[in-house]
Parts: structure tokens; sequence; C-alpha cells
């Protein structure tokens, strides 16, 4: 049996969490922290799941680290810098963190896809669709996917997009991460949606995923939390290794 603790646990994706692993055989909810409760019930987990606001994640998690629990994080905002200073606590530490921008299979095949045929194209823009509530934008996953396809383009020695823009209303275009545009909209009645639109040669090709709800994150989450222990990094970016992607 995994002992688990959530973070966030009166959150929308903090409730589901504790909802699955009270659901699942081998998971047994331990610990439901939300804000102000203090950390130490967390002590009686094996791993730690947070899902509770980038302002607060990087606390949360040195805590873990620091009290060698084990922790599965799908909380977004986690940078170049942030994930280096994640890094530095784990030397020497004795649990693993499993970070996800997204643990929505489909998402991660989205993201994986679109790695693979960024450099097949001349265009490449990410639009993300996501619900009013979201504090953050871009959403983690389409910064994520923009870092991908970036990378990929560069590996294959890929030319930046075409872009004649010259004149622009402030935004109009985007935000630019790695040189890849990134546009979030934000619209009552969504969940989380992201579609990658590649165009060349006469042709566009769009890659398209709907979470229609946050159950379909669950699956996900569960298999990181079986998982988080047995890694072989301390660090571990993404569920795309766990499926075997
Ligand atoms: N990786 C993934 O697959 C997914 C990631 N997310 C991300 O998860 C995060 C949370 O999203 P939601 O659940 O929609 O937000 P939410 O606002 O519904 O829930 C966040 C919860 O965290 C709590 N919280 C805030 N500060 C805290 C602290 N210091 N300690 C403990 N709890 C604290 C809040 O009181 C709230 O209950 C966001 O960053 C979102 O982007 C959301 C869905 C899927
Ligand atoms: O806030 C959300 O809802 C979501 N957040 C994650 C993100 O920022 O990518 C994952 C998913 O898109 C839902």
């Amino acid at each position: 049996m995994i002992n688990v603790g959530v973070l966030g646990a009166r959150g929308r994706m903090g409730a589901e969490v504790c909802r699955a692993v009270e659901g699942a055989d081998d998971t047994e909810l331990v610990a439901a922290v939300d804000q102000g409760d203090a950390l130490d019930a967390l002590t009686k987990a094996d791993v730690v799941v947070d899902f509770t606001h980038p302002d607060v994640v990087m606390d949360n998690l040195k805590w873990c680290v620091g009290h060698g629990l084990h922790a599965v994080v799908g909380t977004t905002g986690f940078d170049p810098s942030r994930l280096d200073t994640v890094r530095s606590w784990l030397t020497g530490a004795s649990g693993n963190v499993l970070i996800a921008p997204n643990f929505g299979v489909g998402a991660v095949l989205m993201m994986h896809f679109a790695r693979k045929a960024a450099p097949f194209f001349e265009s490449v823009e990410v639009v993300e669709t996501h619900h009013p509530n979201k504090a953050d934008a871009p959403s983690g996953t389409a910064y994520r996917t923009a870092e991908l396809i970036a990378a990929a383009r560069a590996e294959a020695g890929v030319a930046a997009p075409p872009d004649a823009t010259t004149s622009e209303i402030d935004g109009a275009r985007g935000a630019d991460v790695d040189g890849v545009r990134v546009h979030a909209v934000r619209m009552s009645g969504a969940v989380a949606h992201q579609e990658v639109v590649l165009g060349g040669h006469g042709e566009l090709f769009t890659l398209r995923h709907d979470s229609m709800n946050r159950g379909s994150f669950m699956p996900g989450v569960l298999l990181a939390v079986r998982e988080v222990a047995g890694l072989p990094d301390r660090l571990t970016l993404g569920i795309e290794g766990l499926l075997g992607l």
C-alpha cells in the first residue's frame, strides 16, 4: 500500500486526486492538506501530490525534499531556473520528485507528436484554451510544448517561422516561448484544451487535445504515484518515460 498525502486537497485538482487515491486498491489517503493547514500531517505519507499554486509550490516542494518524501507535482510555473533550484535541493536528498505540466495521456501524446512534427513545417504556433479561473498564462502544458517544439527545430536546424509583422498591438501575436508563439484563451465552459497548428507548402496540420473533465488527469497521477519511488533519477520531468515514449 502506498501512503499518499495531497497538498491543495480542497482545490479542483486536489479534491479529484483525493477521490482517485481513495478509490484505488493500492493507495491510501493519509493526509489532505490545504492553505493554512500544518504540513506535519504529510510526514505519514510515502508520496506527496501537489496541486496548489505557482506562487507556493516551491516552498511546498522544498519542505517535501527536506523531509525525504517522494513528490509528484502537477502545479505549473516551472521554468528552467526553478528546475535548477529543485535539482540543487535534491543533491544528497533521499526522495524523488516528478514534475509534470500535464498528466493526461492524450495531452502527453500531443506534446510528443508536436515535437516529432515540428521540424517538418515552416510555421508552428500553440493555442491553449482554459477555464477562466486559471491563474497562469500560458498554461504549463503550452509552455512545455513550445519548449519541446523549439528544441526539436533547433536540433534539426530549422529556421525561425516566417512572420512579416512590423506593426502590432501588444500581445496580438501571443507570447514568445523560445521563438514559438503561444496564445492563451480563457473561456467559461472550457476545462483544458490545446491545439498545435503547423503549416507549410500548401498544407496545415493541427494536433488537438481536449480534457473534458479533471478525471482525465487521474490515470497519469496514479501512475506517477506508483512509479515515483523507483525512478532512476532524483528529478523526472513529465510522465512520457513512464508511458514508454
Ligand atoms: N499537471 C496537470 O495535469 C494539471 C495541473 N494543473 C495545475 O494545478 C494547479 C492547481 O490547479 P487547480 O486545482 O485548478 O487550482 P485550485 O485553485 O482549484 O486549487 C488550488 C488549491 O491549493 C490550495 N493552496 C494554495 N496555497 C496552498 C498552500 N500553501 N498549501 C496548501 N494548499 C494551498 C488552495 O487553497 C486551493 O484549494 C495549477 O497550477 C494548475 O495549472 C491543473 C490541472 C492538471
Ligand atoms: O489549470 C488547469 O486547469 C490546467 N493546468 C495545467 C497547465 O497549465 O498546463 C494542465 C491542464 O492544462 C489543466
